[in-house]
C-alpha cells in the first residue's frame, strides 16, 4: 500500500503481539498486524497456519490468550465495533428456503444504517436473482449471496474467507471486480485464500503466516521480488551444462522439449541463447508467480 496510507490514524484493525493457544498448541504466535483504511490484504498460509484463528479473534468470536486485538480502536466484541464489520458466512450457515431478497432484507434489519437493498444487489451481482430460493442456486450464485449478506450493514471492514471457492473463472473474476469496487470506496478487505493468483489479482498487501507467525509481508510485487529471479522457457539445442555456465543462470532443467531456466537477470541470458542457437524458438520470459514465491518462503521458513 502507498506509505501515505500506512499512518497510525488510518489503522482500522490491529493485532498487537497476539498469541492464541489451544491447550499445548500455539495456533497464533506473537502476531502483530495492522490493517489500514482502503487496503485489500490477503492473509496467506498453509493449512493450519493460524489464518482462521487470527480472523476469528478480529471478529470477536474467540479471545486471544495474550496480546491485544482492536477494531476501530475498540474491543472486537463491542457492538459499536461489530456493526462496522462484515463477514462472509459459510454456505451451511444460511437458511436454504429463503428467497435471495429475503436474505438481504433479513441481514439488513440487523444494522442501524444498512446499504439500500438495490445497492447490495448491484454490488454483489445479484440483480435478477431476487426471487430465487437460496437452496436452488448454483454454488457460484450462493457465494455471491453470501458476499451480498456481508455487505448489508455497509461495513467499513470486510472479512472474506476463501470467497471464490468452487467458482468458475468467469464468476470468480466478476467477484474480484466487485471486491475491488468495494475497496475503491475507501473500505478495507481482509481476505484469506489458497488461490495465489487471487491474492495477486486483488491484494494491495500480502501477509504470509506460518505456524502462527508472520514470515513475510509486502505488495505482491515485493513478495515475488524476494525470490530475486525470473523464469525463461524456450526450445533450444544447447547443452544444459553450457546454459548452466552462463552468467546469471541459477538453475536449468529440461522437461521434454522445453528448457526451463531460472535467472537473476534475463536479458543477457536471452541474448546468449539467441547468439549460440540459431534455431532457438518459443522463447518466453516470465516473472516469478506469487505461488512460486509463496512456496519458497514457506519452505525456507519451515526449515528454520
Ligand atoms: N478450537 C480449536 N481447538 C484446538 N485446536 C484448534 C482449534 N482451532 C484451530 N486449532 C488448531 O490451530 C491451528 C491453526 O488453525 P487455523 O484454523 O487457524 O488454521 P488456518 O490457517 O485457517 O488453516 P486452513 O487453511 O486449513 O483453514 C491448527 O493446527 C488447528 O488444528
Amino acid at each position: 500500500m502507498p506509505q501515505s496510507q500506512a499512518r497510525p490514524e488510518n489503522v482500522i484493525a490491529s493485532l498487537a503481539s497476539v498469541t492464541k493457544q489451544f491447550g499445548q498448541h500455539t495456533a497464533v504466535d506473537e502476531l502483530s498486524l495492522n490493517l489500514y483504511q482502503g487496503e485489500v490484504v490477503a492473509l496467506l498460509g498453509q493449512n493450519g497456519a493460524g489464518k482462521t484463528t487470527a480472523v476469528r479473534m478480529m471478529l470477536g468470536l474467540t479471545e486471544p490468550t495474550s496480546g491485544e486485538v482492536r477494531i476501530f480502536g475498540r474491543d472486537p466484541r463491542e457492538r459499536a465495533a461489530r456493526m462496522r464489520i462484515g463477514a462472509m458466512l459459510q454456505v451451511g450457515a444460511v437458511p436454504e428456503h429463503l428467497y435471495v431478497r429475503e436474505h438481504i432484507d433479513l441481514f439488513s434489519s440487523y444494522y442501524p444504517n444498512p446499504l439500500p437493498a438495490a445497492e447490495v444487489m448491484a454490488i454483489a451481482g445479484l440483480t435478477g436473482l431476487e426471487n430465487r430460493r437460496f437452496g436452488k442456486l448454483s454454488g457460484g450464485e450462493k457465494q455471491r449471496v453470501l458476499f451480498g449478506v456481508a455487505l448489508c450493514g455497509n461495513p467499513d471492514l470486510l472479512f472474506l474467507d476463501e470467497p471464490t471457492v468452487g467458482m468458475d473463472i468467469e464468476t470468480r473474476q466478476a467477484l474480484w471486480s466487485q471486491i475491488r469496487q468495494f475497496a475503491a470506496r475507501g473500505k478495507t478487505v481482509l481476505l484469506t485464500t489458497h488461490y495465489l493468483e487471487e491474492a495477486d489479482a486483488l491484494a494491495t498487501r500480502v501477509v504470509v503466516v506460518q505456524k502462527g507467525k508472520l514470515i513475510a509481508e509486502g505488495t505482491p510485487a515485493q513478495i515475488k521480488a524476494t525470490q530475486g529471479h525470473k523464469n525463461i522457457r524456450c526450445r533450444t539445442v544447447l547443452e544444459l551444462a553450457f546454459i548452466a555456465a552462463l552468467p546469471s543462470v541459477i538453475t536449468v532443467r529440461r522437461e521434454g522439449p522445453v528448457t526451463h531456466i531460472a535467472v537473476s537477470e534475463s536479458e543477457s541470458v536471452a541474448r546468449a541463447l539467441m547468439l549460440h542457437d540459431a534455431a532457438l524458438s518459443d522463447l518466453e520470459i516470465n516473472n516469478v508467480a506469487l505461488e512460486t514465491a509463496f512456496l519458497a518462503l514457506t519452505a525456507s521458513a519451515g526449515k528454520s
